[in-house]
């Protein structure tokens, strides 16, 4: 049987194949990992047992320096010409900063798609503490800024963060579901402009709007996303 082939473009959000056995492994190691980290901060244990702690630790951290890591240069370049593997196609988004399932650093942050609004959960430990029993706002800052780089999903082409406008308007609990939504606002060439809310108990706490430029030419819709022209500015 030929494996299936996996296209950088037509891999919607949140439609990830299933985890390899590897793929599994890799997020199962980075819950544990993500755990540890969590359990670090400001424990409240005696040197000996930190001692014992940090020798396994090392341990841990020396086998697995003995593996070398795949390229993130070549799983592009496989999938960007539509000859992606399942294990690239994993890798692409597992490892994502503050999302990627198998990313130790991430608490997850959970991406999907609903109809034409991109959102996203989270729930933030101690680890990703601002103030006492907050959520830093540059924690926040970087999930909308990857949030609103989703909307790209709605377009053909992609590029980078050019602009990121971050306004906070109520603190964000620490251990609650956060949710995330954002929008595509219009196009304007190269440029697609979003914008964002994150609530969390039911309140608003931030508001974002950012501007992506286009590495490959002018943004267009998708066609099964043309209605955005409709009932939105998307010009
Ligand atoms: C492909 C996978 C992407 C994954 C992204 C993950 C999210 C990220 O972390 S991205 C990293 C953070 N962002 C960056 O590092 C970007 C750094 N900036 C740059 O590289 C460049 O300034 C870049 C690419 C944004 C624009 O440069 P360039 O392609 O030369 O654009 P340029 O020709 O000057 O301008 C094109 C249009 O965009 C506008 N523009 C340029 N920069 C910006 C900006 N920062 N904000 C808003 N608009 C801008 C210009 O005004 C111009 O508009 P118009 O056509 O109306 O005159």
């Amino acid at each position: 049987m030929t494996e299936e082939k996996y296209h950088y473009f037509d891999m919607p959000l949140g439609e990830l194949p299933e985890p390899t056995p590897v793929s599994a492994r890799r997020r199962e190691l980075a819950r544990e990992l993500a755990a540890i980290n969590e359990q670090l901060v400001r424990l409240d244990s005696d040197e000996a047992a930190l001692a014992a702690a940090t020798e396994q630790a090392r341990a841990l951290r020396q086998s697995l320096e003995g593996f070398s890591h795949r390229s993130m240069r070549d799983i592009l370049g496989r999938l960007i010409v539509g000859q992606g593997s399942r294990q690239d196609a994993l890798d692409m988004a597992d490892f994502e900063i503050l999302s990627g399932p198998a990313n130790a650093m991430s608490p997850p942050v959970t991406f999907w798609l609903d109809g034409d609004i991109v959102r996203a959960r989270a729930t933030f430990g101690r680890a990703f503490m601002g103030p006492p029993g907050k959520v830093h706002g540059g924690v926040l800052s970087l999930a909308l800024d990857m949030l609103l780089a989703k909307t790209q999903d709605f377009v053909s082409n992609v590029g980078m963060t050019g602009t990121l406008k971050v306004r906070y308007m109520a603190p964000t609990p620490l251990h609650t579901e956060v949710s995330f939504e954002a929008r595509l606002v219009r196009l304007e060439g190269r440029k697609l402009f979003s914008e964002a809310r994150v609530f969390a108990d039911g309140v608003q706490t931030v508001a974002a709007d950012g501007i992506w430029i286009s590495s490959q030419g002018d943004y267009r819709l998708k066609p099964e996303y043309a209605h955005l022209t409709d009932d939105s500015d998307v010009a």
